[in-house]
């Protein structure tokens, strides 16, 4: 699932002037942006998709615009477009109309696609995901979902945890932004272990997305990134 921001200007991102778009299952997104100095958008309608690993050859997307909390546009898009879902939209019509809105960033939260190549391009250093394990372990094609935490636990790892990362053309190689560590208990289920890794996503996300809102990403000279502190941002981390 895509959540998206966008802002009326092309000068210095600022949360206020921002125009949202907010797809389902953004309470704790939404919450990010009303964690940062700005106004939060109002979080948008309760998730309405298919269950994470499930078979959905396109995932319906609903988005909500919030134009300077002004007023609010919902329109569905259907991706990607394919044979069994003709009125699906291609990579490039999804661009153009993330353009139209000038969006800035997009967010996956729990999104089981590989996002496009000219997605990708188009927001180079733009898109944000979450994954429930630390990167680069226990990631890539096949790893979502308690899928996840169940290899974290077969391999004995003693610590897992969510970790905030950049969109690339390949499933979570992107440049990882932000990590939380949780405790892998010996008798840890999948679904247990999957559940303390998501109440620490669910803190991550909305640190990170704060940061963003508030323009505190820096990149270092070997293209890594890092978050400045709000309280000194002589502190990077
Ligand atoms: N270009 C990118 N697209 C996506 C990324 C990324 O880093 N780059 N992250 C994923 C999210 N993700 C893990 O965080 C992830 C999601 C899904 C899969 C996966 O193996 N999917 C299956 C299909 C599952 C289904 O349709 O039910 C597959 O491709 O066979 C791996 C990792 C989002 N997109
Ligand atoms: N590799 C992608 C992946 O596994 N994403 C994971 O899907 C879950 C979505 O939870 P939700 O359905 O409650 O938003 C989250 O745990 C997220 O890390």
């Amino acid at each position: 699932m895509f959540f998206v921001t966008g802002k009326s200007k092309p000068d210095k991102l600022n949360c206020r002037d921002r125009r949202r778009l907010l797809p389902p299952d953004t309470k704790t997104l939404s919450r990010a942006t009303s964690a940062s100095s700005s106004p939060a958008p109002r979080s948008a309608a309760p998730p309405r998709r298919p269950p994470l690993g499930s078979s959905a050859r396109s995932l319906a997307l609903q988005v909500v615009v919030v134009l300077n909390m002004q007023k609010i546009i919902k329109f569905q898009l259907l991706y990607p477009g394919s044979k069994s879902s003709p009125d699906g939209v291609s990579a490039a019509e999804l661009v153009a109309t993330l353009r139209k809105f000038e969006v800035d960033f997009l967010l996956l939260a729990g999104y089981l696609k590989l996002v496009p190549i000219e997605l990708v391009q188009a927001f180079r250093r733009s898109i944000l995901n979450i994954h429930p394990s630390l990167l680069p372990a226990f990631g890539g094609k096949g790893f979502y979902g308690l899928k996840v935490h169940e290899a974290v636990i077969g391999s004995g790892a003693r610590y897992s945890g969510p970790t905030v990362h950049f969109v690339d053309e390949q499933y979570d190689t992107g440049h990882i932004l932000a990590q939380r560590v949780v405790l892998v208990l010996t008798d840890d289920t999948a679904e247990q272990l999957a559940a303390r890794v998501l109440s620490q996503e669910h803190q991550v996300y909305v640190e990170v997305v704060t940061a963003l809102c508030e323009d505190r990403i820096v990149w270092r000279d070997d293209g890594v990134p890092l978050i400045c502190s709000r309280d000194n941002s002589d502190k990077l981390y």
